[in-house]
């Protein structure tokens, strides 16, 4: 009896010696990941770097995925008209005699996330989308929160409503399905193993970010800043850029974050050049008076941000203008990023 009871124990003090063997291993495997953190707020485009790198890093999307996109790209387009049908009621723009009765059916009778589309929606969308005032109120889009790729979908109908549609890569990186809860992405580039964890940047989300602060290597804050002249999805009467840099102040003044590393991503660079041509940046600070171009009023909006940071030494901030939905250009950036890490100039300073 007495040896069958220590034969039991030796077994199970192997098993314990083997699960903690294991337990090292991982945990040895954990501490050569490098953890990247992205945080924002909601629409500025961490989700899009995210599948910048599944595009880059993990040879593209499954196919759960694609299907996935292909219901949201078609929910998406029916609910565009929607609202550019009501936008043209609160403007007082009048669609053509043919089209009233068809838009006041189609905002009755066309359900929030259908993902499909009838032979019966396509013609209307195609009708709709061609009147003259869905495109004049298309034109000032950005009072309603309708996304600007509203018109790059929405000019896709005829091909988003065949049966066997299959989004590519740039429908994907421009079609947008807000985050909720925590993602995460594990890639290897050569030897080095990464993982990028992306979060919800709506208010809602927000209270989820501290679970993540404590363990990551270097923080990605990014900023859309085209959305200067925006208000905020949640709240009407909030700027988006306002909210961003307070977030963004908040956020840089937790304990854990402290001494981390900072890269800022000035992202929707490509809205921005061609927005700032037509829109003051006074619209969002109004003490701002110099020069109204991109270098000047770019230089200035980055300068808010570093300036928020207290610095602590050896703590590094780098900036850099982004496209996230450029795959070419969003590589040159996500290297040198990756490169500022593995080769130490990072990770010395912590
Ligand atoms: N034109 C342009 N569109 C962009 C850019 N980056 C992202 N977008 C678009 O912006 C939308 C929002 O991007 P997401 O990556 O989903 O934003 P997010 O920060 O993850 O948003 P949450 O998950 O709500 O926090 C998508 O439709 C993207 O295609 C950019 O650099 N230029
Ligand atoms: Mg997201």
């Amino acid at each position: 009896m007495g040896g069958s009871k220590s034969k039991e124990k030796q077994k199970e003090a192997k098993r314990n010696k083997q699960i903690e063997k294991q337990f090292r291993e991982e945990k040895k495997s954990l501490d050569k990941q490098v953890k990247i953190l992205l945080l924002g707020t909601g629409d500025s485009g961490k989700s899009t770097i995210v599948k910048q790198m599944q595009i880059l890093y993990k040879g593209g999307f499954q196919e759960k995925e694609i299907e996935q996109y292909r219901k949201a790209i078609r929910t998406q387009i029916k609910g565009y008209i929607k609202v550019l049908i009501r936008a043209c009621h609160e403007s007082g723009f009048n669609l053509l005699e043919e089209n009233q009765i068809l838009a006041e059916d189609y905002i009755r009778t066309v359900k929030k996330n259908e993902p499909e589309i009838t032979e019966q929606n396509k013609k209307d969308i195609l009708k709709l989308w061609a009147d003259p005032a869905l495109k004049k109120a298309y034109k000032i889009h950005d009072q309603f929160q309708l996304p600007n790729v509203a018109k790059y979908f929405l000019d896709k109908t005829e091909e988003i409503a065949k049966e066997d549609f299959t989004p590519n890569e740039k429908d994907i990186l421009n079609c947008r399905i807000s985050t909720i809860g925590v993602k995460e992405i594990q890639f290897q580039v050569k030897d080095d193993d990464w993982r990028l964890v992306d979060v919800g940047g709506q208010r809602s989300e927000r209270r989820k970010w501290i679970h993540q602060f404590d363990d990551i290597d270097m923080l990605i804050f990014v900023i859309a800043i085209s959305e200067y002249n925006l208000s905020l999805y949640e709240e009407q009467t909030v700027n988006r850029m306002h909210e961003s840099l307070s977030v963004f102040q908040k956020t840089v003044k937790n304990g854990f974050l402290k001494k981390k590393n900072i890269v800022l991503l000035f992202n929707k660079v490509d809205l921005f050049k061609e927005k700032i041509k037509k829109i003051p940046l006074t619209v969002c600070f109004p003490e701002y008076d110099d020069k109204q171009n991109f270098e000047k009023c770019g230089e200035y909006i980055q300068n808010k941000f570093k300036k928020s940071v207290k610095k602590s030494k050896g703590r590094s901030i780098k900036c850099h203008y982004t496209c996230a939905t450029d795959t070419n250009l969003m590589k040159n950036v996500i290297e040198e990023v990756m490169h500022s890490v593995t080769a130490g100039q990072i990770k010395v300073f912590f």
